[in-house]
């Protein structure tokens, strides 16, 4: 029987590889992203994952399984220790400091993503939250992965710790939500699984928009009159 989460990913497939050309993702195989692409990629998705670390406290509340509570739980600990790793690829590259770059508002598109992803999460079960977190993981995982294989980079490659960092994904966390989901979508109706793949598509999309935003150093087109805060 084909695995729900497979049914995930052959739908959202077009888009996956869209990702996989943009070209942010070229830019880190090909070494040529600017300085200021960088930054605003890292300041965009420090803010991003400060709201992933909320979506699994807004998780674990509804979680019914001390075991599932302990690998959110061990999720947040690693991105808050770990994840910081491709973050400070980026800035050394860069050459900023990581902590000049904390602190800032979300730009629109992923101001629209961590909207998506709080509002499933607010409104729905566990299995809504799972759909709309997995692209997260799963796609850095095969981005990862492809780019190891096709540049295998040697340690003068500037990228080189962050292609290891995500190549080294596979198997981990993206597999354990993706085994948590099918289990779950085994008693579910057509529509709720049809209302779970909206939310895993939707997911994707705001997926590639976020390399498109940092590609591109998108910002909103006006600002206001009074300094704004962290991307809460
Ligand atoms: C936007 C985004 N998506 C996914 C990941 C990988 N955790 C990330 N760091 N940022």
């Amino acid at each position: 029987m084909t695995r729900f989460s497979e049914e995930l990913r052959r739908e959202a497939d077009p888009i996956y590889r869209a990702i996989f050309d943009h070209p942010f993702v070229r830019g880190i195989a090909d070494g040529t992203l600017r300085k200021e692409q960088l930054i605003h990629y890292v300041k965009q998705d420090f803010e991003y994952l400060n709201a992933y670390i909320r979506l699994y406290g807004i998780a674990i509340s509804k979680c019914d399984s001390r075991d599932t509570m302990a690998l959110f739980n061990e999720q947040i600990s690693f991105i808050l220790h770990s994840e910081t790793h491709p973050h400070n690829n980026f800035c050394s590259v860069a050459g900023v400091s990581y902590e000049q770059l904390q602190g800032y508002p979300l730009a629109p598109s992923a101001n629209h993503y961590v909207r998506h992803m709080l509002s499933v999460a607010h409104a729905g079960t566990l299995e809504d939250i799972l759909a709309a977190m997995l692209p997260c993981p799963w796609t850095y995982t095969e981005i990862g992965a492809k780019l190891l294989a096709e540049v295998k980079p040697d340690r003068s490659h500037p990228f080189y710790d962050w292609m290891h960092f995500y190549g080294s994904f596979e198997g981990g966390i993206t597999e354990k939500m993706r085994l948590l989901l099918d289990e779950r979508a085994e008693s579910l109706s057509p529509d709720r699984k049809k209302r779970l793949t909206e939310h895993f598509v939707a997911s994707c999309r705001l997926e590639y928009m976020f390399w498109d935003m940092a590609y591109t150093l998108e910002e909103w087109p006006v600002s206001a009159a009074q300094t704004e805060g962290a991307g809460r």
